[in-house]
């Protein structure tokens, strides 16, 4: 008898040691399986650093023709770059890629937003005799880009269904018989797919040896890998075969290598230049703030942040996870004082567009939208991109707030996380193809508060790692990082997902929160002393946790949604074992460091303001012109600190055709301001109440110019 209780006991020691090893084996596999996908990953990003190697190899016959090197086009596109465009110098890869044009080249450019793609085909359409073609994606770009040129003198026109009978007439008298002045001509790609009657006007064009070159905008629309894929844009391989002896630039700001490959084959330029930029724009800060689980909190900081950091006329984009969000952040921005709207696919195309003109005419601050106020913008002096929620991918993200600074101007991308908009994301995104791994990239960025933000993005892109400089908010402030050690409450969040495990229940993150709270006060004085965690580090634990396998999502469908639950994932036993030790990250920085001084933007000086206003009145009386193209930010800036007086010094420093233009509104301006600066100083009274030493007579005189003084303290 007794032999048989031991036996007995034997027996389920045994199966308990079974049921341990199955589950050791689950979670073996599940790590394998997980392990594999890695490996293929891997495998293909392995392939595709040697397959770029071997290209370059190849491309190292292109290589040897310097693209540096001194051309007998030079000095004329130096005086095109200056006098028409008023761009004092290039910027990287500009010139190489401008001189590989002019010599007949096929190109295919990968420059980051805002790296000034447009000047490479649009200097040597200028350079070039005949018409330039420029196949872009959207009305709303091809219309920015016509009324840019236009406003340097240069004759660009677009054929789209918005243009006038006239205009169209016009324009294809040009082409067909060289008659009239026409040197960029944009079109949609629909153009070129659709119509018969254009395509055989372009071809006589180019019987006439009139087609000077062929670029095509956002290129990266040609392929399905790519992240914006147009059909139309499929079609346009037929540009070479049509047209073989016409340099092609194919332009676009990211693509993987896959992508780039794709797009050298539908285009058909397997022997095109490649010229790849750093996706590095060293003028951002970036930065990952924590967000209040109290909504009017969130945007009271938002809105403390743009009155705190910017002048009214200083635009921004906030990016919101849902239409309804949007509404209601631009509503309640807007009680705040704050001149916002918002833009979603949900509204009529006319009342997006109103809302996006009057942002790219600084008449509205603050563009609050989803994902769909995209590839449109334009806006070169965007100087902040916040996003009130979590993007779904590193790319997304880098997409999004790279419309910040596009001037190269310093800039802000403040992200505002918290992990509880992580189970809202990964419900929308789980079915996606690697849609929670991308997810996880980029709460993993948010998550960590030491690691180079940027650095993340290098190590996403498969870039080299480049000097932050300060320019991320952990680089900034580096320090104010401590290491709590989580390993025990880790330990609980496991145990107690066993045990709801095998009570056939399922807790989502919050859920799991609270019970976590009920069980420490349960376990009370019997467990070794823990410092307490507050909620916001407990769900910060789960997302951890989340990260390094301890824990998996899973998710659940109902009628009208799809819910997140945590469950056990292949690690959580090493966590139960003590084999795994589990470290939290938790920060003792202000929530208001932001940009660091040095590297900020300083405010707008009276003169900027007065010349920002001139580029407004000036754009009103312009019809459709925007402020921008009358006077970049760099150059009000450029003017402000030199104050020319007189049309010469002008034209050295923003060219010849905008002087001819504006110059004498802008003299005037200057004069005008000098006069006054005068004026404050020689105000009798202003110096009579305190001595009259150097240092008190400049605080004077910025106590009576009230209004401007304010922002020019700050300079
Ligand atoms: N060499 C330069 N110096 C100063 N400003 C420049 C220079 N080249 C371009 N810019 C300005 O930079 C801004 C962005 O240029 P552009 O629109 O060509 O960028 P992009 O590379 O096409 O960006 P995106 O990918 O967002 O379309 C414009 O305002 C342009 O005038
Ligand atoms: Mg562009």
């Amino acid at each position: 008898m007794e032999t048989a209780d031991v036996v007995a006991e034997e027996l389920l020691y045994v199966e308990a040691e079974l049921q341990d090893i199955q589950d050791q084996i689950k979670a073996l596999l599940d790590r394998q399986e997980g392990l594999y996908k890695r490996q293929s990953e891997l495998k293909a990003l392995l392939e595709e650093c040697e397959a770029s190697k071997s290209t370059a190899q190849v491309d190292s016959s292109v290589a040897r023709d310097d693209w540096s090197a001194d051309f007998e086009w030079d000095s004329r596109a130096e005086d095109i770059r200056f006098n028409v465009f008023g761009i004092s110098s290039y910027r990287a890869n500009q010139r190489e890629i401008i001189n590989a044009v002019m010599s007949r080249r096929d190109i295919l450019v990968i420059m980051a937003a805002g790296g000034g793609k447009s000047l490479c085909y649009q200097l040597p359409a200028l350079l070039c005799d005949g018409v330039a073609l420029v196949v872009s994606p959207l009305l709303s770009l091809i219309q920015d880009q016509v009324m840019g040129l236009t406003t340097l003198g240069i004759p660009a026109y677009m054929l789209t269904s918005t243009t006038s009978k006239e205009h169209e007439k016009f324009i294809y008298k040009s082409l067909e018989k060289g008659e009239g002045e026409l040197k960029v001509l944009y079109v949609t790609p629909e153009k070129i797919s659709k119509s018969k009657r254009f395509m055989s006007k372009l071809e006589k064009c180019h019987h006439g040896g009139r087609l000077s070159l062929i670029a095509i905008d956002e290129a990266h629309c040609c392929s399905q890998w790519g992240h914006d894929f147009r059909p139309d844009y499929k079609n346009l391989g037929i540009l070479k075969i049509q047209f073989p002896n016409v340099p092609l630039i194919a332009l676009t700001a990211t693509a993987t290598y896959k992508v780039q490959l794709d797009l050298m084959e539908m285009l058909h330029i397997p022997k095109c230049v490649k010229f790849v930029s750093t996706i590095n724009r060293p003028n951002l800060f970036y930065k990952v703030h924590e967000k209040s689980s109290v909504g009017k909190v969130v945007i009271d900081e938002i809105a403390d942040l743009i009155r705190g950091s910017y002048s009214k006329n200083e635009s921004g984009i906030i990016y919101c996870f849902s239409r309804k969000e949007c509404e209601q952040v631009a509503k309640e921005l807007r009680e705040r004082g704050i001149a916002a709207n918002h833009y979603h696919a949900d509204m009529d195309v006319i009342a997006r567009e109103k809302v996006h003109l009057l942002w790219s005419k600084n008449k509205l601050q603050v563009i609050v939208g989803t994902v769909a106020f995209g590839m449109g913008i334009n806006k070169p002096d965007v100087r902040f991109v916040i996003h009130h929620s979590l993007s779904k991918s590193m790319e997304t993200y880098y997409q999004e707030s790279g419309r910040a600074g596009r001037d190269g101007l310093p800039s802000e991308c403040v992200l505002y996380y918290r992990p509880g908009d992580v189970p809202r994301q990964s419900t929308m995104v789980f079915y996606e193809n690697a849609g929670l791994q991308n997810l996880y990239d980029i709460v993993q960025y948010c998550q960590s508060k030491r690691n180079c933000r940027r650095g993340a993005f290098f190590q996403h892109f498969g870039e080299p790692i480049q000097n932050c400089n300060g320019m991320c908010d952990n680089c900034a402030y580096e320090a104010e990082v401590k290491e709590l050690d989580a390993t025990y409450h880790a330990k609980v969040i496991v145990s107690l997902l066993h045990e709801i495990q095998e009570n056939d229940q399922r807790a989502t993150m919050l859920q799991l929160v609270e019970r976590f709270k009920v069980k420490i006060k349960e376990l009370g004085d019997s467990i070794q002393p823990v410092s307490d965690l507050k909620k916001e580090e407990l769900e910060q634990l789960i997302v951890q946790l989340l990260l390094e396998h301890v824990l998996k999502e899973e998710f659940q469908h109902t009628a009208y949604t799809t819910n997140s639950y945590i469950a056990l994932g292949s690690l959580s036993k090493l966590v139960l074992q003590g084999k795994k030790s589990v470290m939290l990250e938790v920060c003792t920085r202000r929530h208001e460091d932001g940009m660091p001084k040095g590297a900020k933007r300083s405010r707008m000086s009276g003169l900027e303001i007065k010349l920002d206003e001139l580029r407004k009145e000036l754009s009103s009386s312009n019809e459709g012109m925007l402020p921008h193209a009358i006077l970049s930010t760099q150059q009000i800036s450029i003017l402000s600190t030199q104050k020319p007086t007189s049309i010469t010094h002008l034209q050295k420093m923003i060219g010849k055709v905008k002087t001819e233009k504006y110059g004498k509104r802008i003299i005037e301006l200057i004069e005008h301001h000098l006069k006054s600066e005068q004026v404050d100083d020689d105000v009798p009274g202003a110096a009579a109440s305190g001595s009259k030493t150097e240092g008190n007579k400049k605080q004077k005189k910025k106590h009576t110019v009230l209004i401007e003084s304010s922002e020019e303290e700050e300079q």
